[in-house]
Parts: structure tokens; sequence; C-alpha cells
């Protein structure tokens, strides 16, 4: 095993820093603090851990008592919304210090559940205003989500037991939300408590859906109970699904995925933008925890977008150009092809998962494209600002 150097020293404290390899960034962001090691976070051992203080993580390291027991860790971020692969009451009991990107790729979801719903209603042949799109958790992403589908003219219906509807908006029951054409789930996977997620949706909840609904799942596999949704596409050639996370992934239930609309693998939040403000996120916390000075921002590294501006004339009709808008900005369908090519040629699914994850040429969020919009289209300008476009009248 390879020693890190520890160069950073604090009140006799040595800084040491091992970190997922696929978090951007890491160097801009942590090198004056200590020679930083990259591990593999699929097959992280607490052996790797015996000298290290600050450990960074994505969402395929389980870090529990087992990790970092007898470790000298006391402190782990993870460059992630999600935080269901961390023992947090460990943490706590350990004194270990902690956390987590909030929203950092919260807008990377919402573009992913645009796109797909801009593919469904091309095959659907109808248009974004003629969904209803029924939102369960209306947190980060399900909130913006929520927001940008009400101002793009959907009809939205939300669940979430937890919010207040002065803040997020009104909320109803599941049920209710059950009866819309299109139902994205935005919660986080808990196993158990008041109201856990596990299973969330099952045979039952797939029932009361319409006949020719769709289910989109971008937030944790598990929160849909897979063999039965399978069961239930199966028995209802009308009903759709679109999946970004899978029951137990990295493995993959390939007859699932040929039987989904849509299906990617986990990279919903995979934006450059989310990636690099989830290691912003963690060295932000990462300095107040340990007292040291702030020096880097996201700013400094962020490049700019590789399509600059996007130009609608004053003939296009206004949900073709939406439409076009949001595929320029990331097309859903790219990235399902990518994945049914690869698993159809995979001796490895999980291998080949975690591939496509790794390689994945990160896209950028919808708000960093410029779309061009004649001064008098006033109507389009409103359309495009609305689903997140940085609109210029010319
Ligand atoms: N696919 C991806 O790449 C990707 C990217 C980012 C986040 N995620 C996942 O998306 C999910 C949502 O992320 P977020 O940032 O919005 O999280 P968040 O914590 O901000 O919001 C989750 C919301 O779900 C609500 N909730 C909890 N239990 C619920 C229940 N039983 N019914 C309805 N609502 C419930 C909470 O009150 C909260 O408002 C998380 O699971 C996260 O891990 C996935
Ligand atoms: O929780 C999150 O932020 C997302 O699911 C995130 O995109 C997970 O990415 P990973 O850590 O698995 O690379």
């Amino acid at each position: 095993m390879t020693k890190c150097r520890p160069v950073f020293q604090l009140d006799n404290t040595l800084v040491r820093i091992a970190a997922d390899e696929n978090i951007p960034l890491v160097d801009s962001f942590f090198s004056e603090f200590g020679e930083i090691r990259r591990l593999n976070g699929r097959s992280l051992t607490a052996d790797q851990l015996a000298d290290t203080d600050i450990l960074l993580v994505r969402s395929v390291t389980a870090v529990d008592e087992t990790l970092l027991k007898g470790t000298p860790v006391k402190f782990v971020g993870t460059a992630t919304i999600g935080t269901d692969h961390i023992d947090l009451d460990y943490l706590q009991r350990a004194n270990i210090g902690f956390a987590s990107a909030p929203g950092c790729n919260a807008q990377a979801v919402v573009d992913y559940v645009l796109s797909s719903l801009s593919v469904l209603i091309d095959v659907r042949g109808v248009s974004f205003a003629d969904l209803s799109v029924g939102i369960v958790g209306v947190g980060n992403v399900g909130l913006c989500l929520r927001r940008r589908l009400e101002e793009m003219g959907v009809d939205v219906v939300a669940t979430d037991p937890f919010k207040d509807p002065a803040v997020v908006g009104p909320l109803t029951s599941l049920e209710e939300v059950l009866k819309a054409d299109v139902v994205s789930l935005h919660t986080p996977l808990v196993n158990d408590g008041e109201c856990p997620t596990r299973h969330l949706m099952g045979a039952e909840q797939l029932l009361q859906m319409k006949q020719n609904a769709c289910l989109i799942n971008s937030s944790r596999g598990a929160v849909v109970n897979n063999a039965e949704l399978l069961a239930h596409l199966r028995s209802h050639n009308d009903f759709e699904a679109i999946l970004d996370v899978w029951e137990k992934e990295p493995h993959l239930d390939l007859a699932l995925m040929h039987r989904c609309m849509l299906a990617t693998p986990h990279i919903a939040g995979y934006s450059l933008d989310g990636k690099m403000r989830g290691t912003e996120m963690i060295y932000q916390a990462v300095c107040e925890y340990f007292g040291l000075p702030m020096r880097r921002k996201l700013g400094q590294f962020l490049p700019e977008p590789g399509i600059r501006r996007v130009n609608f004339s004053d003939q296009v009709p206004l949900n073709q150009a939406l439409r076009t808008a949001i595929r320029a900005a990331y097309e859903v369908r790219v990235d399902d092809g990518k994945m049914r090519s690869a698993m159809s040629r995979a001796e490895d699914v999980k291998q080949t998962f975690d591939q496509l994850r790794r390689d994945y040429p990160l896209r950028r969020d919808i708000p960093t494209m410029k779309v061009g919009v004649p001064a008098k289209c006033v109507d389009l300008q409103q359309l495009l600002a609305s689903a997140g476009f940085a609109v210029r009248t010319k």
C-alpha cells in the first residue's frame, strides 16, 4: 500500500486525504492541504485508510463501522446528494465529522427528467402542456422540477410528508399523485422510520397508476420494487418506465432494461457543473471543520460550455423550440443507446455498468446554455426561460 506524505499540520494533527478516483477537481481544491491518494471507491477497504484523516467518497462506497473502525479518519465527505451509503449514526457515535453536497447536481437531474419527458411526448405525439406530472418528494430535485414544469405550463401534483405547502406549494397524498400521466420519484432511500421509501412503489401502487402512465425513477433504485415493476410492465403493454437507477446496481436486470422506454446507468446527476459543485461543497465543509482558509472557488475551474448558443427564428413553433433546446442541452437517448449497446456486448454486467459511469462525458446544466430568440417572440422567450435556459434576445 502506498503511504501518503502528510504535508499539512494543524494543531499537531496531520491532515491526509484519500479520495474516490471519480471525484473531479480533488487536486485543484485540496492539494494545498496534503498529498492526495486516489482510490477505487467500489473496492475501498479499512486497510487502505490506515493513514487517512479525511476520506472523500461518492455513492458507491459503503461508509460504516467496518470501513472506519481502527482508522484515524476524522472527517468523511461525500460529493453526492444521496447519503444512503453512509452510516450517519456510526459517524456520530465515533465523533467523525461529516458533510454531503445537498442539491449539488439537482439541476442535472431536472435536465434528465425534462429530456426524458421530451422523448415521451415525441413518442406519444403530445406536447408538454398535455401531460400531468406527479412528483414524489419535493426536496432539492423535486422542487426545482416542480417549478420548472409549472412555469412551462405543465399540470403538477406533488406529495411529501415532511414539507410545508407554504414553502413548496400544494401537496396531496401519494394516491392522488399516482393518478398523473407521469410519476417522477425524488425521495431519498429510507429503510425504516415513519415514512420508509424502500419499495415505496410496488405492485399495489403501480396498479393505482393509469394503464398508459409512465414511471420515472432517478432517485435510488430500491425506491421501486424492480421485480414487481417488471411484472407490471409485462402485463401492461401501454405502461412505460424510464429508469436511471436500479435496485441492485451495479448489477442490472437486463430483462427490465429491455422493457424500459429509456434506461441509463445512474447518470442523471452527471453534469460537469453538478459534479464540480459537489467537490466545492465538500471542500468548503472540510475548510470549515478544520478551520482552514477557503482559497478555492468553483468559478476558477469551470470551463465555457461546448455549445455556446442555439438560435431560434420567429417561424419555429413554441413546442418544437422547447423540445429542440432541451435535447440540444441534453439528449437522454444517446445515453440510453450507449447503455443498451454496451450491455448487449457485456461479459460482466456490473463492470460494464461502472465503466459507463466512469467514462461518462459530463454534460453541462441547462442554465449554462444560451438561446437566442427574436425580440418580438415574447412567448418563446418566456417558455425557454421557464425551462431554465439563459435567453438572449436578438
Ligand atoms: N440519479 C442520480 O444521478 C441522482 C442525482 C442526485 C440525487 N439523486 C437522488 O435523488 C433523490 C432526491 O434528491 P434531493 O436532492 O431532492 O433530496 P432531498 O433530500 O433534497 O429531497 C428529498 C425529499 O423527499 C422527501 N421524502 C422523504 N420521504 C418521503 C416519502 N415517503 N414520500 C414523499 N417524499 C418523501 C423529503 O421530505 C424531501 O423533501 C435522492 O434519493 C438522491 O440520492 C439521484
Ligand atoms: O446522490 C447523488 O448525488 C447522485 O446519485 C450521484 O450522481 C451519484 O453519483 P456517484 O457518487 O455514484 O458517482
